[in-house]
């Protein structure tokens, strides 16, 4: 019987089937690195971190964000790399190229500072195991935060906001891209679901202020309501740094449960997704077929001017 809540039309445009995933089960490996303000031994350590996870089985692995340099305004000119120049021009990149190719793992490369000309991004590259840049995902949701005694930083101080959500297909499912701060806008994550997303990574560095608080809520929240994974990595704590990450990267099945997570320190970890869960999951709790599109809609602007 049709609905009379039009649960079609909460999604505007509707949203898309689950598409059928290149293939169900495997593991992901989400390297909590630690950064130093040497960037070629950062990309040398992030290069051996990958080759750990995929040789305990990795057939994705997610970066932390900013990975290759210092997390701080004073630092993004001085690391930004030109990506669409490659080569000499991007170290990070073109090690993350060289890597997914070799090993034939797909890559969400966590996120560099990039530069084209005179603007700078907070950018993701992911990588095919082809080796081939699939999408590039800048942070469209700058962090700026004033809580004063805690916490002031100022993204847009020196960052450009990207303009495009990213979703991807990959050999290991169809996964929309967000960084850190973009976890909080809940409406992003809604349209990678509707656009039938099987994943959402993001890369982040939450701080000792909102990490404890909020980190592993959101990421319970985007997965829970959206009924899909939800993998985040961050960068090991350094107490150190001018910034100092929370850490804890964790991967969080549809159902909001936590299936793996870590602390502060360095760690790699390998846990497996299983993407036959997710119908399950939509079958026993058949959010998609109760929404109310009667009272309320989610518009995709990109997918409704692309039409
Ligand atoms: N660093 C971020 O982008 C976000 C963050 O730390 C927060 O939202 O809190």
């Amino acid at each position: 019987m049709a609905s009379s809540f039009k649960p079609e039309q909460a999604r505007v445009p509707s949203a898309l089937p689950l598409p059928a995933p290149p293939l169900t089960k495997f593991n992901i490996g989400l390297c909590q690195l630690s950064v130093t303000a040497d960037k070629k031994r950062n990309i040398s350590h992030a290069k051996k971190a990958i080759e750990e996870a995929a040789s305990k089985g990795a057939k994705l692995v997610l970066l932390p964000e900013i990975w290759n340099s210092p997390y701080s305004n004073d630092s993004f000119p001085v690391y930004a790399e030109d990506i669409d120049a490659g080569g000499e021009a991007s170290p990070s990149t073109a090690m993350l190229s060289e890597v997914s190719k070799r090993l034939k793992i797909t890559i969400i490369g966590g996120s560099v500072p990039e530069r084209v000309g005179d603007r700078l991004y907070n950018t993701c590259c992911v990588f095919g195991a082809d080796g081939e840049l699939k999408a590039k995902h800048r942070k469209i949701h700058l962090f700026d935060i004033d809580i004063p005694g805690k916490i002031t930083f100022m993204e847009s101080k020196t960052l450009t906001a990207g303009e495009t959500p990213t979703i991807v297909d990959t050999d290991v499912g169809r996964i929309g891209i967000g960084i850190c701060y973009d976890i909080r806008f809940q409406e992003l994550a809604m349209i990678y679901a509707a656009r039938g997303a099987h994943l959402l990574c993001y890369p982040g560095a939450f701080n000792m202020t909102t990490g404890p608080l909020h980190w592993e809520l959101l990421q319970r929240a985007r997965a829970t309501d959206n009924q899909l994974y939800v993998a985040t990595c961050s960068p090991a704590r350094d107490s150190g740094a001018g910034y100092t990450a929370w850490g804890h990267s964790t991967l969080v099945g549809p159902f909001g449960e936590i299936l793996a997570t870590t602390e502060h320190e360095e760690d790699i970890i390998i846990a497996e997704i299983d993407y036959s869960i997710l119908d399950q999951r939509r079958t026993s709790l058949p959010l998609n077929k109760q929404r109310r599109g009667d009272l309320y809609q989610l518009v995709d602007v990109q997918r409704l001017d692309s039409k």
